[in-house]
Parts: C-alpha cells; structure tokens; sequence
C-alpha cells in the first residue's frame, strides 16, 4: 500500500476546521468501543484533546519530510510507554481515529482516501510500536526534587534528581506528572545542559487553573517526588555549526534557551552570543541574576534584559519582536526563540523578512504548559 501525502493532507485539512468537535467524536467513539483504555487517560480531557490534535496535525503535515517525521514518530512511540501504550491499542486508536476523518471529511470521502489514511496510520503507528520496543530505557523516571526556589509569585525554579540518569539534548522538554494529579502529563524544558550529578532544572510558571503548573509552583517541596517521561523535541541541531547566536526568550521560555547557551560555553566554543530575555515586569525577570553571573564568566555571552509593561524600568524596553530588530543585522547568526506563541510567531516573521534564512532560525512546537 503505498502513501498518498496530498489526500491525506486534503482531508485532513476539512476535518481540522472542526477539530473541537472531531476530538470529542474521536474520544467518544474510542472509549464507547473500548471502555477499559478510558482508565488510561486523565480525569479531565481538555488538554489531552489538544494534544492529540496538535500530534496530529504535526504527523500530517509532514507526511512528505520523512527524515523529520520519522523522528518525531519515534520520540512519540518511546514517550507513549509511560502511558502503558502497547501495539494492540494502535488499532483501537486507529479505528477510532478513521471513524473521525472518514465521519468528518465525508463530502469527499472516497475508496481511495481511506485507503491513504489506512497506509499512513499504519506507517506511523508502525514507527512508534518500533521505537518503544526498542527503547530499553525507563518508560519513565522517578525524580527528587532536591531544589525548589520561588523566584516570583506565580514562578518557580524546580531542581530534580532522576534516580538513573535521564539522558537529553540541550533544548529538550520532558513531561512531568506530580503526585496530586495522577495521570495528568504536562511538558516542561529541561532549563539546564546535562550535569555530572544528573540534576535537571525546570522554570515553572503556575497557569490560571493550569493543574500541574499549580502543582508544581503552590504545592511541591524539596523531598517530593515527581515523574519524568523521556526527553523529546527537536530545537537544537546536531552538532554546532560556528556561527554567532542570537537567543530570544520570552518569559519562561529562557529555560530550553539557557540550556543551549550553557551547551555551547561548556563545549570551550567561544561564538559571540546575545541573549534577549524578555518579560512584562522587571520582577518577572526571574532568572535575571543568574544569567548575569554566567555573562560575567563567560564575556562572549551578552544578556540584554527586555520589560515590555514598566515604564519605569531604565533599561530595554519594547515587545520582544520589536526589539530584536533594533539591533546589528542577524542574517549570519544561528537564531533560537522560545516563548508565548504568538511572541515566537512575530518575532520569526520579523526575522524572515530582514532576511535571515528560515534554515537558522530554531523553533520548537508550542507545547501545552498549565
Ligand atoms: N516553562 C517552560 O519550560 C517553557 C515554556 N514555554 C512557553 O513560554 C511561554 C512563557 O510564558 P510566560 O512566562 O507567561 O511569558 P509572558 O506572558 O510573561 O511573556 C514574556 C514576554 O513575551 C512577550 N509576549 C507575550 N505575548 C506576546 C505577543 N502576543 N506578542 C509579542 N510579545 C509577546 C511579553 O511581552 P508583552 O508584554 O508585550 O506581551 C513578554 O516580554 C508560555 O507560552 C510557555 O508555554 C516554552 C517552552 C518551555
């Protein structure tokens, strides 16, 4: 059976012009036929519901860059074995999920779609079943937290030690489940590069109503023990390639950021580095004095403070996307942003059109953190 990309992306494109509803059939339709995988899935679905979608939608839309898809599916497939995934729920899911298109797309629902959807599930499902029967690491790691410093009212920075080493590129993110939300993941950056003790540093931001973000800023305690799922994402490239960097980042989005700016000082490179690190408050700069240390240490890395909603603040201030086009050229730089969607959105569209190729300018997908 070979693969159609364009039929599916065809109708995958009308089904995602209802996608509220579709997952809530897709759900529907998976638990009425089978009841016993409800068990594996949270109490509340709203995330859940977005991520599947966002998945999705990701898998599909690269049907035809197999290189990408194909890592992508298997950082999926080794990441579902915290949920007790196994091969014989992929056609539970699969059939579920054919109901949904097939129901959702069904104007112009034909033989041949359904072929192509049922050859791409199979391809996907089959590289994610791969990739976690391989996997001989931990479906997940039980951490301590060892550190937990409240660096704002709403921000915490969270320091955990996995009780067998959690290995990860600089730029990574991992899922978390605490204790008082039993199978509720939610995905934060590792904010730190790898470390000989193992430790991993989070940067929390606790969400308005946000169940694990709360968890972990209100009610987690050194001594505590949380749940890690494996590292996944796709920020940094392999390797270096010996261009200066430009890192902006918006809020908590410095954390992936840091990690790869620690990467490259301990690698004993020495590109030059600016850091923009944007917040609303001067207060919100939570990790402001810590990056001037690292500054100081290290005279190729330049942090730039940006306040965006002070004007009584002395130093930068502006929207992140504005100000980053206040500076020298950046088309010779590698570029990674990090931050609120729409800041990241904005600021690589204002990138691209002072010229910076796409190809440098590194981005991870928005991932749910509440
Ligand atoms: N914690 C983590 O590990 C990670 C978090 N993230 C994401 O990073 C984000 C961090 O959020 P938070 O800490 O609340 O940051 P804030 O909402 O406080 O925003 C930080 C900065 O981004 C700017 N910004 C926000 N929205 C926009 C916009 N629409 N257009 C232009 N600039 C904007 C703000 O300026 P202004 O005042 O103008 O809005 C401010 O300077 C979240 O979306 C989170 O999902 C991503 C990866 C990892």
């Amino acid at each position: 059976m070979s693969l159609n990309p364009r039929l599916v992306k065809e109708s995958f494109s009308v089904v995602e012009q209802h996608a509220e509803r579709a997952t809530a059939y897709f759900y529907g339709r998976l638990f009425a036929e089978n009841p016993h995988l409800r068990a594996m899935f949270p109490p509340a679905m709203d995330v859940q519901r977005d991520r599947l979608f966002g998945a999705l939608a990701r898998i599909v839309w690269s049907l035809d860059s197999p290189d990408g898809l194909d890592s992508y599916l298997s950082q999926l497939g080794r990441d579902h074995r915290k949920y007790g995934v196994l091969a014989e729920h992929y056609t539970a899911i699969g059939n579920a999920l054919l109901a949904t298109v097939r129901r959702f797309a069904a104007d112009s629902w034909d033989h041949e779609i359904e072929a192509a959807w049922v050859s791409a599930y199979t391809a996907a499902a089959n590289s994610m079943i791969r990739a976690a029967d391989a996997d001989v690491s931990p479906p997940w790691w039980p951490a301590d937290v060892v550190g937990h410093e409240l660096r704002h009212r709403d921000i915490a920075v969270i320091t955990l030690r996995p009780a067998q080493r959690l290995p990860y590129r600089p730029g990574q993110y991992v899922n978390v489940q605490t204790a008082r939300w039993p199978r509720v993941w939610r995905t934060f950056s590792i904010a730190n590069a790898p470390r000989p003790d193992n430790t991993i540093q989070l940067h929390v931001r606790s969400v308005p109503g946000g169940w694990v973000s709360t968890a972990l800023t209100r009610h987690t305690a050194v001594g505590d023990t949380v749940l890690l799922g494996p590292a996944m994402g796709t920020m940094a490239p392999d390797g270096q390639t010996g261009r200066d960097i430009l890192c902006v980042a918006g809020g908590t989005g410095l954390a992936p950021l840091k990690s790869i700016v620690e990467d490259v000082i301990a690698s004993g490179r020495r590109p030059n580095i600016h850091l923009l690190y944007g917040a609303r408050t001067a207060a919100e700069l939570y990790d402001l004095p810590d990056l001037l240390r690292m500054a100081a240490a290290f005279p190729s890395l330049r942090v730039v403070p940006v306040v965006s909603g002070d004007p009584s603040w002395a130093g930068m201030s502006g929207g992140l996307p504005e100000v980053t086009q206040r500076f020298q050229s950046w088309i010779e730089h590698d570029v990674y942003v990090c931050g609120p969607p729409a800041m990241v959105g904005e600021t690589v569209r204002r990138l691209q059109s002072d010229g910076v190729p796409l190809s440098r300018i590194h981005r991870d997908v928005p991932h749910a953190v509440s």
